[in-house]
C-alpha cells in the first residue's frame, strides 16, 4: 500500500511528499517530475507543444505504473479526474491536502509554471476547485488542511501519525 497525496496546485503535495518519505525512510515520486524525466521536458512544454490531451495520457501512464513501485506518490492536481486513475487508488492510503484558492494562488505564483493556470490564477483555481473538490473529498482517506501551515509542519504531522518519533 502507497500513500498517495492528491489536491490542487499549490496544495504542496510535492514538496510534502518528498520531506514525508524522507521522514519515513521510504522511496518518494513526483509523478509529474518523473514525466518531465521521461519526455525531456517541462510539464508546460509538453501542454504547449502536444496538448492537455496527450499530457493526461503520459499521467495515466505514469500514475499506473509508478503507484505499484513506491511508497510515497506526489500526484498532479488533475489527476484524480482520470476514472483508471480513481479505481487504482484503492486500497491505497490517499491523502488530500486541502487549500484554500487564496493560499494556493500565494503559493503557484512563487513557483514553476502551471500551464492551466496561466492568465489568470485565481479565476482558474477558483475554477478548478468548484469542479475537483467532490473528487478529492470522494477518493482521499485522510484530509489535512495546510492553510496558515508550513509543508514541514504538515509532513512531520503526516510522518508522526505514522509512527515517526520526534
Ligand atoms: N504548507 C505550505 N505553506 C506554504 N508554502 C507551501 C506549503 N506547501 C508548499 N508550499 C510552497 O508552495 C509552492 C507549491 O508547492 P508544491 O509542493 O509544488 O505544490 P503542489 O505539488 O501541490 O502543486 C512551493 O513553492 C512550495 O514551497
Ligand atoms: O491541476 C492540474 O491539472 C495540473 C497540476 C500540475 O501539478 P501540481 O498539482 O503539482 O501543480 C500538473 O500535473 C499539470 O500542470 C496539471
Ligand atoms: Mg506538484
Amino acid at each position: 500500500m502507497s500513500i498517495v497525496l492528491i489536491g490542487a496546485p499549490g496544495a504542496g503535495k510535492s514538496t510534502v511528499g518528498k520531506r514525508l518519505a524522507k521522514r519515513l525512510g521510504k522511496s518518494f515520486v513526483d509523478v509529474d517530475h518523473r514525466i518531465e524525466q521521461v519526455v525531456g521536458k517541462p510539464i508546460a512544454e509538453i501542454f504547449a507543444d502536444e496538448g492537455e490531451a496527450h499530457f493526461r495520457a503520459l499521467e495515466q501512464e505514469a500514475t499506473l505504473e509508478l503507484l505499484e513501485s513506491h511508497d510515497v506518490l506526489a500526484l498532479g492536481g488533475g489527476a484524480v479526474m482520470n476514472e483508471a486513475i480513481r479505481e487504482a487508488l484503492e486500497g491505497h492510503e490517499v491523502i488530500w491536502l486541502k487549500v484554500s484558492v487564496g493560499q494556493a494562488s500565494r503559493r503557484v505564483g512563487l513557483n514553476t509554471v502551471r500551464p492551466l493556470l496561466l492568465g489568470n490564477v485565481r479565476g482558474r483555481l477558483i475554477e478548478l476547485l468548484r469542479e475537483r473538490t467532490p473528487v478529492y473529498e470522494a477518493v482521499a482517506s485522510q484530509v489535512v488542511e495546510t492553510d496558515g501551515r508550513g509543508s514541514s509542519e504538515v509532513a512531520d504531522q503526516l510522518a508522526r501519525e505514522r509512527g515517526w518519533e520526534q
